[in-house]
C-alpha cells in the first residue's frame, strides 16, 4: 500500500531529526560564529532561510553570533552617490566620506534588515557593531601585498580601513545569558576617535577568537575555495593556503577570508569552513548533518 504524502514527510521529518540530535547535543553551549557575506544575501526566501538556520540554532541550545559583511550592497550605494570603489588586496579603499556610507549601510540598513529576518523566526535578535558597549576598537589596517608577477612587496595606504585590535566579550556574554542573538556590523571605533571600516570576515575571527567559538563559518557565493580548474577543494592547509594566496589562485575578497581562517585555526577555533550561503539551509546542513559542505581549512 502506498503511503500518504504527509506520512512520508512525517518520517523523512524523523529521521532528519535522529541524524541531527547526535549533532545537536555535542553543539549545545556552545558558540558558532556565522559570518553572513553580502554576497550570499540573495533573494527574500535565502535570506528567510538563513535567519530560520539561525533561530533553530539558538533554540536547539546553541550560541549563535551572526557577523555580516554587505561589500555589494555598499558599492551600490557608492554608485549610486557617484563615488567609485577600489579595492586592493581585497579591501575597499576608504576615505573619509566612504566610511560615512559604510557604516550608514552596514551599521544601519543592512543590519537591521537581518534583525528583523531573525525576529521574524520568533527570536530575539539585537544589531549592533564594534562601537555598542565597547566591544571592539581597530587601529588603522597595515597591509603590504606582493606583485604575483615582480613578487616585489607593496605596502598598502588603504585609508580609514581598520583592523581589530581589542575585542571586550562583556557584552556578548551578557547577551548569551539573556537569551538575544546579536548580529553584528564590522564597524569599530579607533582610540584616536575615528571610524574604521573593517572587512567582516576580519571582524569575524576576532569575534570567533575572543569568544573562544567552536565554529567559524564564512557563508559566501561559491561553494568554497576552488582550485585553479574551478574544482571545490573540500580540504585546505594554512600553508596550502598562502602558496595560493601568493601564485593568484585566491583573490580578492577570498584573500582576507582565507587569512582570517588560518588565523582563527591557530588561535584555536576548532571547525573553520567557508561554504555556499546560496544553498538554502547551509548553515544546518554543516553543523547538523555528517557530510559537510565547502573547504574546511586545517592546520
Ligand atoms: N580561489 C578562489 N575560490 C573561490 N572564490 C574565489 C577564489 N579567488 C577569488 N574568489 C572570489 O572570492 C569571492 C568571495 O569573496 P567576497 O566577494 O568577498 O564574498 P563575500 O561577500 O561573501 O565575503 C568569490 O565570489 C570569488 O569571486
Ligand atoms: C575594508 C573592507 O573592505 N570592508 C568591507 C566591509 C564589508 C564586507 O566585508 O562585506 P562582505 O563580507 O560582503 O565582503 C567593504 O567595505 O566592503
Amino acid at each position: 500500500m502506498s503511503q500518504s504524502p504527509d506520512s512520508d514527510t512525517g518520517e523523512t521529518r524523523a529521521r532528519v531529526l535522529a541524524e541531527a540530535l547526535p549533532f545537536m547535543q555535542a553543539y549545545e553551549n556552545k558558540t558558532v560564529v556565522v559570518k553572513y557575506g553580502g554576497h550570499a544575501m540573495g533573494n527574500a526566501e535565502l535570506g528567510q532561510a538563513f535567519a530560520r538556520d539561525i533561530a533553530l540554532l539558538k533554540q536547539s541550545g546553541v550560541n549563535p553570533i551572526v557577523v555580516h559583511g554587505g561589500g555589494p550592497q555598499i558599492g551600490r550605494m557608492l554608485s549610486q552617490m557617484g563615488i567609485e570603489s577600489r579595492f586592493e588586496g581585497g579591501l575597499r579603499v576608504t576615505d573619509e566620506e566612504t566610511v560615512k556610507i559604510v557604516e550608514m549601510v552596514l551599521a544601519g540598513s543592512i543590519n537591521k534588515e537581518i534583525v528583523a529576518l531573525i525576529n521574524a523566526e520568533g527570536e530575539w535578535a539585537i544589531g549592533l557593531c564594534g562601537k555598542d558597549g565597547n566591544m571592539v576598537f581597530a587601529e588603522k589596517a597595515r597591509k603590504t601585498v606582493v606583485d604575483p608577477d615582480s613578487h616585489i612587496e607593496r605596502v598598502l595606504d588603504l585609508g580609514y580601513v581598520g583592523e581589530p585590535v581589542e575585542v571586550d566579550r562583556t557584552l556578548l556574554d551578557l547577551l548569551a545569558r539573556s537569551e538575544m542573538i546579536p548580529v553584528i556590523a564590522p564597524v569599530a571605533p579607533g582610540r584616536d576617535g575615528a571610524t574604521y571600516n573593517i572587512n567582516a570576515d576580519t571582524f569575524a575571527g576576532a569575534i570567533a577568537g575572543a569568544l573562544e567559538a567552536s565554529r567559524l563559518l564564512f557563508l559566501t557565493d561559491v561553494p568554497g575555495v576552488l582550485d585553479r580548474q574551478g574544482e571545490l577543494i573540500k580540504e585546505l592547509s594554512a600553508a596550502e593556503a598562502k602558496n595560493l594566496i601568493r601564485n593568484g589562485t585566491i583573490s580578492g575578497g577570498m584573500i582576507p577570508k582565507v587569512e582570517t581562517c588560518i588565523e582563527a585555526i591557530e588561535r584555536g577555533v576548532e571547525g573553520v569552513v567557508i561554504l555556499n550561503g546560496k544553498t538554502r539551509h547551509s548553515v544546518l546542513l554543516e553543523l547538523l548533518t555528517e557530510h559537510g559542505a565547502g573547504t574546511l581549512i586545517v592546520r
